[in-house]
């Protein structure tokens, strides 16, 4: 893979993610020609050059895709009200209680964590959908509790804490609605952190200062900005070969654009990811990688929530710290660059939230958002605790 320098950080030139065999559907799907005419006059579009070779890769693309469409996010569990008072364990049950044995419970394992959080200082990073507020059908009325907002503030009067979104940082402020916390926005492609009275490190040298909407001086930094003008043009493409397919959604985080399925009908999902495959020919420097019941569109950047928790570190004056203990909480694939951080460096944990067993990198488990506020109210009780003590 090509590495080249833009600026100070690396940007990877090839169209990788275009070999990627996930991006493939099977071969009986007839591919949605007009959308990908209807665009061909874009500026950022490439149309012409890699023509010739997508009929093929629509075949030996085949499947991957659609398996992670369709296990990206567990299926809320039935109730059958007949079996109502029947006890709860089933296969699943058996199946993630057999998991919790090698992700266990964080809150169970809570002083095995705060042992080796002893004379350390804790950094807190936090996702948001999913592990703030839990998983709804709209995103934009995915509103986190004021109970949780509460436990977030409390948290991070304790500990350095940042909320790491796919989401535009704008629209995770309007959700999270608490300041002197760091926010990183489009998978950490928007990061901004208040200036702090005593700050030694003057943040990270490639942050530029400015000043948020209250006035306030803070540090920004926006690996991607130079695609900027490219993923709007894709947001209004992929808009226009939506429209037409109940329930399908798109969205702008401004770096990254997610294509929402949630509420489509499960048949017609490979016609929305036939859409964005085609669509996406004519950006090799645009990538899709796979949420929650959501493809995200984003620039072929060597950049991620992993690399965000770098940064962050490095921005607070926290890394390359023996005295430094990261925790990740987190839902979402995404969230998977970030565990590989800690685990690989042995700078911390992973906290996967989820329901169900999954394969990830992460160290410990919460079951859901419910779970991951006990679990910040613990760690700030211990906190003070250690603090009086
Ligand atoms: O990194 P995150 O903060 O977890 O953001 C990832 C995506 O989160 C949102 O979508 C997810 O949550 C929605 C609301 O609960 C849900 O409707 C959707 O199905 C989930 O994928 C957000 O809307 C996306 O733009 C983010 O990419």
């Amino acid at each position: 893979m090509d590495l080249k320098k833009n600026g100070s950080f690396p940007v990877l030139t090839d169209p990788a993610p275009l070999n990627n065999s996930r991006l493939g559907l099977p071969s009986n799907i007839k591919p949605y020609s007009s959308a990908a005419q209807a665009y061909s006059s874009g500026l950022y579009s490439t149309k012409p050059r890699r023509k010739a070779i997508l009929g093929k890769l629509d075949d030996v693309r085949a499947n991957g895709w659609l398996d992670a469409m369709k296990s990206s996010s567990p299926p809320r569990k039935q109730l059958n009200k007949d079996f109502i008072s029947e006890p709860a364990i089933d296969e699943n049950d058996m199946a993630y209680h057999t998991w919790l044995m090698s992700y266990p419970s964080a809150l169970t394992s809570f002083e095995q964590i705060i042992s080796s959080a002893k004379c350390k200082k804790i950094a807190l990073f936090l996702d948001y959908d999913g592990t703030l507020s839990p998983i709804v059908d709209n995103p934009d009325l995915a509103i986190m509790s004021n109970a949780m907002r509460s436990a977030v503030k409390h948290a991070s009067e304790c500990f350095p804490t940042a909320i790491i979104s796919g989401r535009s940082r704008e629209k995770v402020y309007k959700f999270v609605k608490l300041t002197g916390l760091c926010y990183s926005g489009s998978h950490g492609m928007d990061i901004m952190c208040p200036v702090r009275k005593f700050d030694s490190t003057g943040g990270h040298p490639n942050c530029i200062m400015t000043t948020d909407e209250q006035g306030k001086e803070v540090h920004l930094f926006q690996p991607a900005s130079e695609f900027l003008p490219m993923i709007n043009e894709i947001f209004s493409s992929l808009v226009d070969i939506t429209k037409d397919i109940v329930g399908a959604r798109v969205e702008s985080n401004k770096f990254c654009v997610s294509v929402h399925y949630r509420l489509v009908n499960q048949e017609v999902w490979p016609e929305v990811a036939q859409r964005v495959v085609n669509l996406l020919k004519d950006y090799p420097r645009l990538r899709v990688t796979h949420g929650r019941k959501v493809l995200e569109i984003r620039p072929v950047i060597d950049w991620n929530k992993g690399k965000a928790v770098e940064f962050l570190l490095e921005s607070l004056g926290l890394s390359n710290r023996e005295d430094v203990l990261s925790i990740y909480v987190g839902d979402d694939r995404t969230d998977e660059d970030a565990f590989k951080v800690l685990r690989e460096s042995n700078r911390g944990y992973g906290i996967l939230v989820s329901s169900v067993p999954k394969e990830t990198n992460a160290v410990y488990s919460l079951r859901d958002t419910s779970e991951v506020m006990k679990f910040l109210k613990s760690l700030v009780r211990w906190k003070k605790l250690d603090d009086g003590a």
